[in-house]
């Protein structure tokens, strides 16, 4: 079947489906949901995997909502997600697609009220969607219960074994029938995924989009070399130049993220962070503000890199090279969605510039290398929006009222030096106000850096570990899958 010219039609979709989809704007299907969907459809377990923003949430969310029963009350799907801006973003998807058909969608996640949330659950949800976490903590409660579930999805599934879910995962899949089905995306694949698939999926397929790179062509990626404490400068001056729709900047921990956006705020932006000890409320309200544009940058841990697709996300700025090429994937897919155009930058400093070679060789696409603006540059490009702004008011405004005083102040001096005023004026120029950085140590490539990762990366106490599990390896250590790259589809015990 040629997947290109597949409509939602030709899927087979019941006409409610058909409805919400078309309100959602979607006029085709992407490949992953082209391919995906008839599989779903069959009951078949499947493991999707295609490149950030390209539609795996409607890929599992469509035939998942096609085979509701609503006149059923329980609860028959269940969609586990690594974050609760994720459980909470999928969920609104998700709704939107059962919009028609009048499915109920729940997402339950930690940091909410779990006596609200057991009201909710009285309501007759037939999706939940939720972290491994708070959804254990309900089937332990006995508030949730999943004997009626037919269909498990593991939204990001790699990045939950990361993260020391896979025992929650498990527990949560004993109280599932074996008779599901079973779905499991993620833009990245990493190998121990099989343990997974292994465990808790019947003969899956394998459907991968065919891709030469891991990343979309859509986004333009750079990256800069610089010490540690430029790196800063460096960071407004591209603001700057760029001008940036809406911007991330992802550093490395916590304390930077806190750091970063009090500095970036000191400096005249509107900036936020978001990482995983504000309070829930916080993350939300802080999120909420971005999509809208009241703040045009947020700075975030990897807790933001994962599934987000916040439009209108024009740049990312990895502040802090990320910390192995999956999360780098994840971090800059989240502009680049659906279609659109997107930058990013990842800064280096010159002990870094080995971990550049190894993303290049995961994602097989080279990064252009881009010289760090100059404090002049960043002015000149100031003045040139200063002057856009200058033409745009020549050619659209009336100046009548204007006028008498710009006489005045040519008969006293220079038409130069008055217009050279005016541009000065207008022109926002770099701000220079001291701001406090903590450095942060280099990351080594190789394995150099096995100990300290633990100790230093965003996911302690970024997600609430539960376990003692980390099983996230370091640069280079990681056996990639190299069979089979660019297969549309194959049985995944074949590919071994
Ligand atoms: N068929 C379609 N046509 C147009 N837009 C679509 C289609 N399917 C999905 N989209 C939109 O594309 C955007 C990205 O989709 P989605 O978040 O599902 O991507 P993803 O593949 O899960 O990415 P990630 O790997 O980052 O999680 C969303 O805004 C979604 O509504
Ligand atoms: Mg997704």
């Amino acid at each position: 079947m040629n997947t290109l010219t597949i409509t939602f039609q030709d899927l087979g979709l019941s006409s409610s489906l058909m409805e919400s989809i078309s309100k959602m704007g979607f006029e085709e299907p992407s490949p992953i949901q082209a391919q995906t969907i008839p599989l779903a459809l069959q009951k078949k377990d499947v493991i999707g995997q295609a490149q950030t923003g390209t539609g795996k949430t409607a890929a599992f969310g469509i035939p998942l909502i096609e085979k509701i029963d609503v006149k059923n009350n329980n609860i028959q799907a269940v969609v586990v997600a690594p974050t609760r801006e994720l459980a909470i973003q999928v969920s609104e998807e998700l709704y939107k697609i059962g919009y028609h058909k009048r499915s109920r969608v729940l997402s339950i996640y930690g940091g909410q009220d779990i006596n609200r949330q057991i009201r909710s659950l009285k309501k007759n949800p037939h999706i939940i969607v939720g972290t491994p976490g708070r959804l254990l903590d309900h089937i332990n409660r006995k508030t949730i219960r999943l004997n009626n579930v037919h269909t498990m999805v593991l939204d990001e599934a790699d990045e939950m074994l990361n993260m020391g879910f896979i025992e929650d995962i498990e527990s949560i899949l004993s109280n599932v029938p074996d008779e599901r089905q079973t779905l499991l995306f993620s833009a990245t694949m990493p190998d121990p995924i099989r343990r997974i698939a292994e465990k808790f999926m019947t003969e899956p397929e394998l459907v991968k989009v065919k891709a030469k790179e891991m990343t979309v062509p859509n986004i333009t990626q750079y990256y800069l070399e610089a010490q540690e404490r430029k790196k800063f400068d460096i960071l407004t001056r591209l603001l700057d130049i760029q001008s940036p729709e809406l911007a991330i900047v992802f550093g490395r921990t916590k304390r930077r993220v806190d750091e970063l956006s009090e500095a970036l705020t000191l400096r005249g932006y509107t900036a936020e962070g978001i990482h995983g000890d504000l309070t829930q409320a916080k993350r939300m309200s802080t999120l909420r503000k971005f999509k809208e544009g009241t703040i045009e940058v947020l700075v975030a841990t990897d807790v933001a890199a994962r599934g987000l697709d916040i439009s209108g996300v024009t740049h990312v700025y990895n502040f802090d090279v990320p910390q192995d090429p999956e999360s780098y994937v994840h971090r800059i897919g989240r502009t680049g969605r659906a279609g659109k155009t997107g930058m990013a930058m990842t800064f280096v400093t010159p002990r870094e510039l080995d971990i550049v070679k190894n993303i290049e060789r995961t994602t097989k696409r080279k990064m252009e290398r881009m010289k760090p603006p100059t404090l002049d540059e960043a002015i000149e490009s100031q003045q040139q929006m200063t002057v856009e702004k200058m033409r745009s008011i020549i050619e659209n405004d009336n100046l009548s009222f204007y006028k008498r005083t710009a006489e005045e102040l040519l008969e006293e001096f220079d038409a130069q030096v008055v217009v050279a005023a005016a541009i000065k004026y207008m022109t926002k120029e770099p701000n220079s106000v001291e701001v406090k950085l903590t450095e942060e140590a280099p990351l080594y490539s190789k394995s150099k850096n096995k100990g300290r990762s633990s100790s230093n990366n965003r996911r302690k106490g970024d997600f609430n570990r539960r376990d003692g599990q980390k099983n996230r390896s370091s640069y280079g250590s990681r056996d990639r899958n190299k069979s089979g790259q660019g297969n549309k589809q194959r049985r995944y015990s074949n590919s071994k």
